[in-house]
């Protein structure tokens, strides 16, 4: 396990940076390219170990899926030119893998068993099988498979209509892809809107969906044709240098090719109420939203952030944490429970590392309670193995007085391999 130190940075963060494409988005183009007919090219993959974890999974059930620098290329032949796995499908740490794969496999016509690592062994999984069970799915797995690993006996499945009874686009997914093979029409009512990336590429795989007020209707039995995907950038991963700007002194940054699907731009909002200097140029664009985006060092207030922006941007949370410590005034993050079930206890691991480093910040049931303004001091921190905590700390250690050591800094190549030459890219 690496240890990497970090110093405090005094002339800024300047220039401009191209963000990678986005996670959600390339997990998506694989498995439609993989169950769609013909050939389908995907440009800007990330190619982050959590969507390699996918490609992985899919060349184990018999797609071929060709990877250079440029371009993706799946060679789909359509559901039924998925076969049996001889060996186990591992989706390493990749909670979306793990959820879309299930509702992918419960409706083919053979034995498969899932695994993960240990984080993904800790996380809830029969807020998926539970439903996909209804529908007919033949899943076990550990705890009566409420854990990996899972057994999945896929079979013939009809549709349901089901009320998610919490606001999970990987939830939501699963369903949809079961849905899909379905005999009749799956209806899946929201609690509030998550991120529709799934929707969005049936439509471009050329299939249908529908969606009344917070109901979304999936035709079963459908098939799709290989296209071209283009991903955008990943709005996840441009929130740390988002906040970055925001929060060093003589910080001017400017981030191109970022995604900004209005489902996963709860961060842009919370910086725009926080008060913070930011520009966003919106691009022409069929599908998926992009802009380019510019920060500038900014004078924070503190909000209360909740309710329906919370799925907006459950990802960016930690980030926002560390902002919220650089704002004047009292920040209160609520109805964010679903922290506690990512790679870490986000709750338990930003309280925990941030408070180390000097923040005054306080756990709550759902969510955590920043003061600020405070000024960070340095120490021993530890991803815990949690990118977006490895990211975020990261991020702090160029505004602590002395210097950070952090932990386990490698995870970050989950969801943004290029993070260090980025931010390398940038320092003054
Ligand atoms: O569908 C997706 O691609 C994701 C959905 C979210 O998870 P939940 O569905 O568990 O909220 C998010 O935290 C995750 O990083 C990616
Ligand atoms: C929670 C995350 O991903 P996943 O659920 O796919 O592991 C994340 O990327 O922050």
């Amino acid at each position: 396990m690496q240890t990497l130190k970090l110093l405090f940075n005094q002339n800024g963060l300047r220039g401009s940076v191209t963000i990678p494409g986005d996670k959600s988005i390339s997990h998506r183009s694989i498995m439609f390219g993989a169950i769609a007919k013909g050939k389908t090219t995907i440009s800007n993959f990330l190619t982050g170990a959590d969507c390699l974890s996918t490609i992985s999974c899919f060349r184990k059930l018999g797609v071929e899926i060709e990877q250079t620098e440029e371009m993706i290329t799946v060679h789909g032949q359509g559901w039924e030119g998925l076969v049996e796995p001889k060996e186990v499908l591992d989706a390493g740490n990749s909670g979306t893998t793990t959820r879309l794969m299930l509702g992918i496999l419960a409706g083919l016509p053979f034995h498969s068993v899932l695994v993960g690592d240990e984080s993904i062994g800790k996380r809830p999984m029969g807020r998926v099988v539970e439903p996909l069970r209804r529908m007919g799915a033949s899943i076990r797995g550990r705890e009566q498979g409420q854990y990996t690993p899972l057994a999945i006996d896929g079979t013939g499945l009809t549709s349901i209509h089901y009320e998610l009874p919490v606001a999970s686009a990987q939830v939501k997914s699963a369903i949809i892809f079961a849905g899909l093979q379905a005999q009749g029409t799956t209806i899946v009512k929201e609690p509030q809107q998550t991120r529709d990336h799934t929707e969005k590429m049936i439509l471009q795989f050329g299939g249908s969906v529908v969606k009344i007020e917070d109901e979304i209707l999936i035709k079963g039995k459908q098939t799709f044709n290989g296209t071209h995907v283009h991903v955008p950038g990943d709005i996840s991963s441009a929130a740390f240098f988002l906040v970055a700007g925001a929060i060093v002194p003589k910080s001017e940054i400017i981030l191109t090719n970022v995604g900004l699907n209005p489902t996963r731009t709860g961060i842009i909002e919370v910086l725009k109420q926080m008060g913070a200097n930011i520009e966003i140029e919106t691009m022409e664009s069929i599908g998926e939203e992009t802009g380019n985006i510019v920060i500038r060092t900014s004078e924070l207030t503190g909000i209360e952030i909740g309710g329906d922006l919370i799925p907006k941007l459950i990802d960016e949370i930690p980030i926002i944490a560390l902002m919220a410590t650089q704002a004047e005034g009292v920040t209160i993050i609520k109805d964010a429970e679903e922290l506690k079930v990512k790679e870490t206890n986000r709750i338990d691991t930003v309280v925990g590392e941030l408070r180390k480093l000097g923040a005054k910040i306080e756990a709550t049931e759902d969510g955590m309670i920043i003061h600020g303004k405070s000024s960070l001091t340095g120490g021993n921190v530890s991803s815990f193995g949690d990118h977006r905590i490895g990211m975020m700390l990261s991020i702090a250690a160029l505004i602590c007085r002395e210097e950070v050591e952090l932990e386990d800094p490698e995870c970050i190549a989950i969801s943004y391999p290029t993070f260090f030459e980025h931010l390398k890219q940038l320092i003054q």
